[in-house]
């Protein structure tokens, strides 16, 4: 065949392509209408993973997985947005990670809105300023993000979904690697790729700016400046991406929650995250968590806080495997409520077990 035949062909498929797209596209505003009607929640994180979950079954090539995800979050995302005009809160400023996490399960249909701190974003979501929020919780190599922790003590709002997103730190820049005289990041940044900058850009000016969306700010204005940053900045400000996962350490992730007003649906894969205090005596805290070692409910992850009110006295956070409707979870839970002062469910969603969404 001819290269114009095989155009035609592809001509062919982006026809039926578009039209199956809308036929879709059209479903999901029934849906969203039902959805409407019945109060429920339009962004459904079980439902989305299901969908995911079943495309990466009947993906034969070879088109990659990452591919067909990225392909689909963006029809769902522009599924969303027709369904109602969805509005996500993240902590800014603009192409954060957090914002590439929102992003990432979001898509770029719907609206999102800086907040400049964590607590904002709380806020926006308990106030209906927005439907939904994202913020960082706890990064593989730092650990728990306190900020977000402690503003669970005192908020209304659940968690439903969690996202796990790979830190990736990227070059961008306008000029070719040659011309670059100096580059912009955040002191982190540059530590996480020393190595890498010392082969190859070495004796090149390192400074240092407030975040990595700043850096990439000002390289998109200098002819022969650089940053190091997330690929959304490259994205935002029209910059060019020189190079791709310059870190020296691989596996760095930090894991971040969406922010609602109501838990997710049961799907049999999911996970809790609880908040609870115990009586200020000796063994209590191990006794509230020997309830868990006796149930078969797996423990994922336990942090600690000041409570704020009394000097060392605190506040626990746990996150355990299933839902909070499950008939082992409650049970754990009415047995863990007897060792408790206070115990709050703060939400129950689809364990995403580290991966991508
Ligand atoms: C269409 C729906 O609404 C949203 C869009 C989805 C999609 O496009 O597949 C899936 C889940 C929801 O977040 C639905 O709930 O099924």
């Amino acid at each position: 065949m001819t290269l114009d035949q095989w155009r035609g062909k592809i001509d062919a498929i982006d026809a039926e392509l578009v039209r199956l797209l809308n036929e879709r596209t059209r479903i999901a505003l029934e849906i969203g209408k039902l959805k409407k009607e019945a109060g429920a929640e339009i962004y459904v994180p079980s439902r989305e993973r299901a969908v995911l979950q079943r495309l990466e079954e009947l993906n034969g090539g070879p088109l990659p997985a990452e591919s067909l995800r990225a392909i689909y979050r963006e029809i769902m995302s522009a599924s969303l947005a027709l369904e109602r005009d969805l509005k996500i809160a993240y902590l800014g400023p603009r192409a954060t990670f957090t914002h590439e996490a929102a992003r990432s399960r979001f898509g770029g249909s719907v609206e999102y809105v800086s907040c400049s701190t964590i607590g904002d974003v709380f806020s926006d979501v308990e106030n209906r300023n927005v439907d939904y929020g994202v913020v960082p919780i706890e990064n593989s190599t730092e650990g728990a993000v306190t900020h977000t922790l402690d503003r669970f003590v005192d908020t209304t709002v659940r968690i439903c979904a969690e996202i796990f997103l790979p830190i990736s730190l990227n070059l961008l820049s306008r000029a070719g690697r040659e011309s670059i005289a100096r580059v912009y990041s955040k002191e982190e940044a540059f530590g996480q790729c020393r190595r890498w900058l010392n082969e190859n850009l070495p004796g090149v000016e390192q400074i240092p700016v407030g975040s990595t969306a700043s850096a990439a700010e000002r390289a998109a204005r200098e002819e022969d400046s650089a940053a190091i940053a997330g690929w959304l900045a490259s994205d935002l400000y029209g910059i060019s991406v020189l190079e791709r996962n310059i870190q020296d350490v691989s596996g760095n992730v930090t894991r971040f929650l969406v922010l609602g007003r109501s838990f997710s649906a049961p799907t049999g894969k999911d996970k809790t995250s609880i908040l609870f205090s115990v009586k200020h005596k000796a063994g209590a805290l191990y006794d509230a968590l020997s309830v868990f070692s006796g149930s078969g409910v797996n423990m994922t992850r336990i942090e600690s806080r000041p409570n704020r009110t009394k000097a060392w006295e605190y506040n626990f956070f746990v996150d355990f495997e299933g839902h909070a409707e499950d008939e082992e979870a409650k049970r754990t839970l009415e047995k863990l409520s007897e060792h408790c002062l206070m115990l709050r469910v703060l939400g129950s969603y689809p364990n995403m077990g580290g991966t991508e969404s």
